[in-house]
């Protein structure tokens, strides 16, 4: 019966302890009254004695996870897991218990409505009067999950190691404990401390989030003096506001140990110590000042740790410098590492198109919210600041920017002054900033951890949000990898239809008619009144078009390469009546037979994916295009231009390699050869998910003499109407006469003047036998070979 571990389930959450050095691999049992619904802070705490006296391992360290999933009881090491860098630590042991289980419940990291609230209810948990009011002044009246989860064993006085997803309330999680400590000993020994140096210090790895920690418990608790230290601003405000006295002490390291040199900051009297996002303190380089702080407070206090993985050097760092920690991870064995509430989308782009499709992506998915974009360089998040100023407010925030500019950027863009951040990943931890819409992976993140900390900038507090990565075709690979990592599914989307953007910039402007003053209308009335009478709708019409700032209309726009000037028109052959499109090379000979410009012209190609559909899409310049859309064209083809791209073979737009057949140099299509490396990384998917395997696949839309029908992939789901025929086109053009025999055209159109040049060999394929190199007239099938 011996036993390292126990568990006890509190409602929908589990703790579970056992000794830091027997992290469990499999533990088996849970805590037997696990049906029991604890109604206040005193049951929660006689519950957690009773936890404390079954634990028969005789060992004083205990390590007691939090998990919300159910059928989940695999914590601890196992439970930080699966984000990228975790790291297997041999020494850790496998321990069982005998309890066993009977059920419990999740509550998918948010409070579920089987949760009684009283167990939740912050005025029923005892604590004081005057921060209860506050929490209450600013929406808080209940516990989230994570905060319910530390609250007993921090107030127990216990070190902590914890962890939640992104936006759960960390803060308030080691917040209301260390504040309640510290409001009643105040309350208790009244004037007699006066010495005022710090009793609480929280470290964390950048001054955003050290910012931030202090709003917090500054908001939760403004009668405690807090004080936050990061450097890049001058020492004298915070050596001033030291030098006043002060409770909690908020930092980041580096500022910490120079305060600490100047014999301003004094950490004989801590009690508290937090270590907020301790991982990120190691990829931040912080390894050695947190020591060296480490080394300088005292050894009597409680230390509470909260890590989204566990490095190496954060298991060292809990063994040296915590004392028996509990462990809590309300995010444990779930496969899903993101808060709920966050709508995940990728997209396909190519490093050139992406500047292009990023505004309408803000119009489209932030509906006039707020978008943190974010890139890999300082210099990237300038330039694309930059660009989308053109159409967007928007700021840049990285660590070149100066302090005071970054506070003044992130103030205005908590305010709303602006509706774009365009941030490296200096801004993806911590930062809360609320009612964030929409994040964009402008660069993919170097690693799985950092996409989930990204994307935590929205979704947080349990609201809604959407992430959308931008990917290139090199890309897909870590795509996939992301998912699997993070166990998340991306809905593909394609780069918004010009009609979406025209349609979402008019949805914000009609939001924002709602806020024109009463007054302001009245004044307007008689001339709008004498507008409708005289234009009907079209007045209001011009009217929204001006205000969403398209007074003219906007240019088309490729929806392969997002070029402007370009339209993508999609070529579909009824196989009722030929041979179908089988190659790029097909579709070039045979727009050749109709208008030998377009076959010069013509930009990628792309072949439809659906077998049933026969044809392929490609760019043309809008004039070009429209010359062709008036030309007879043979019966059973159809030439339409299409607003949503249909699946694609390829895995639709994937890199900047432009195929125009012409005005290029010689072989460069031929044999499929650049096409086929191109391209060479694509593979199947299903249902519009990275499927694992099928890695074979390479070869390109452009790899000659490839089968219209093969692949099948459904890259287009979540594509509206992508499948097949394509989505509604505005302007179309489909055979009627029965005109000349399409091969021969196709056969002839091979001959053409853009095919024959002496000094360019041929890149197409062979209309006859699909073979890439040779034009049809030299087939050696065609030749009897
Ligand atoms: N019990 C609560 N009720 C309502 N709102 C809360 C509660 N606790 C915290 N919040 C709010 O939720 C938001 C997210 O909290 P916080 O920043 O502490 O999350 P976090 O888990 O630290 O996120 P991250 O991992 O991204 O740093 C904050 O705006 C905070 O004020």
């Amino acid at each position: 019966m011996a036993s390292s571990s126990s568990i006890i389930n509190i409602s929908s959450s589990i703790i579970y302890q056992t000794p830091l050095q027997e992290f469990p691999r499999k533990p088996t049992s849970i805590f037997p009254f696990s049906s029991q619904k604890l109604t206040h802070f005193s049951s929660l705490k006689a519950s957690f004695s009773r936890l404390k006296q079954s634990n028969r391992c005789g060992c004083s360290s205990f390590v007691a996870s939090a998990i919300a999933t159910p059928n989940s009881s695999v914590l601890s090491e196992e439970a930080f897991k699966g984000l990228g860098r975790y790291e297997k630590d041999d020494d850790l042991n496998v321990s069982e218990s005998e309890y066993e289980s009977d059920e419990y419940e999740s509550d998918g990291g948010f409070v579920g409505s089987d949760v009684s609230s009283d167990e939740l209810a912050i005025t029923k948990l005892g604590l004081p009067e005057k921060l209860v009011q506050t929490l209450a002044a600013r929406g808080i009246t209940e516990l989230f999950p994570i905060q319910r989860a530390v609250l007993v064993p921090a107030l127990e006085g216990k070190d902590l190691i914890a962890r939640a997803k992104t936006g759960t309330g960390k803060t308030l999680a080691f917040g209301i404990p260390i504040i309640k400590r510290l409001t009643e000993d105040d309350q208790e020994r009244g004037s007699q401390r006066r010495s005022r140096l710090p009793r609480a210090l929280v470290l964390a790895p950048t001054r955003e989030l050290a910012k931030q920690v202090e709003n917090e418990i500054k908001e939760s608790a403004p009668y405690l003096n807090t004080v936050c230290v990061y450097g890049g601003v001058s020492y004298t405000q915070q050596q001033s506001s030291l030098s006043r006295g002060v409770d909690v002490v908020v930092g980041t390291p580096g500022r910490i140990i120079d305060l600490i040199e100047r014999n301003t900051l004094k950490l004989g009297e801590v009690e508290f110590l937090v270590l907020d996002e301790a991982d990120q303190m190691l990829a931040v380089g912080f390894e050695e000042a947190v020591e060296m702080i480490l080394e300088k407070i005292p050894v009597k206090r409680q230390s509470m740790l909260f890590s989204a993985t566990m490095p190496s050097w954060v298991k060292q760092l809990s063994r040296k410098y915590l004392n028996s920690p509990m462990t809590i991870d309300l995010v444990g064995n779930q496969d899903e590492k993101l808060a709920e509430g966050i709508k995940l989308y990728a997209l396909a782009s190519t490093s050139t198109s992406k500047r292009a499709i990023l505004s309408d992506l803000v119009t489209v998915y932030a509906k006039g919210g707020k978008t943190i974009v974010f890139t890999q360089t300082k210099r990237d998040a300038d330039e694309v600041s930059l660009v989308l100023t053109n159409s967007i407010a928007s700021e840049a925030l990285h660590g070149d920017i100066s302090q005071h500019q970054r506070e003044r950027t992130l103030n205005g863009f908590r305010q709303g002054k602006f509706n774009v951040l365009v941030a490296t990943d200096v801004a993806s931890r911590g930062l809360d900033i609320p009612n964030v819409d929409l994040i964009i992976h402008y660069e993919l993140p170097n690693d799985a951890e950092t996409f989930v900390h990204r994307s935590g900038r929205t979704g947080r507090a349990g609201k809604q949000g959407s992430a959308i990565l931008m990917y290139t075709n090199n890309e897909k690979r870590k795509v996939r990898f992301i998912e699997r990592d993070v166990g998340c599914k991306f809905e593909l989307i394609s780069p918004p239809a010009v009609e979406e953007v025209l349609e979402s910039s008019a949805e914000q402007v009609i939001a924002t008619l709602g806020g024109v003053h009463p007054t302001s209308v009245e004044f307007f009335t008689p001339t709008a009144q004498k507008m409708i009478d005289e234009q009907g709708t079209s007045a209001l019409a011009a009217a929204l078009a001006q205000l969403s700032g398209f007074s003219r209309p906007p240019s088309s726009r490729s929806l392969i390469s997002y070029e402007q000037g370009k339209v993508t028109l999609q070529l579909t052959r009824d196989p009722a009546y030929a041979r179908g499109f089988l190659s790029a090379g097909s579709i070039i000979g045979f727009l050749s037979s109709i208008y030998t410009t377009a076959a010069d012209e013509i930009g990628k190609i792309h072949m439809i994916a659906d077998e049933r559909v026969q044809g392929a899409v490609f760019d043309l310049p809008e004039e070009v295009a429209k010359e062709l859309l008036d030309k007879e064209i043979p019966p059973g083809n159809t030439i339409t231009k299409i607003t949503k791209l249909p699946s694609l073979q390829d895995d639709g737009p994937s890199n900047d390699n432009y195929g125009r057949y012409s005005n290029r140099g010689g072989g460069m299509r031929g044999g499929g050869s650049r096409g086929g490396r191109g391209y060479g990384s694509s593979r199947g998917r299903s249902g519009g998910r990275f499927s694992d395997g099928d890695e074979r696949r390479g070869g390109s839309s452009w790899g000659a003499g490839r089968d219209g029908a093969r692949g099948g992939s459904s890259w287009g789901a979540g594509r509206d109407g992508a499948r097949g025929g394509g989505g509604g086109s505005s302007w179309s053009r489909t055979s009627r006469s029965s005109g000349s025999d399409w091969l021969i055209s196709d056969r002839r159109s091979s001959r053409s003047p853009s095919y024959g040049d002496s000094d360019r060999s041929f890149g197409g394929a062979c209309f006859t036998c699909g073979q890439s190199g040779h034009r049809a007239s030299e087939c050696p099938k065609k030749l009897g070979f």
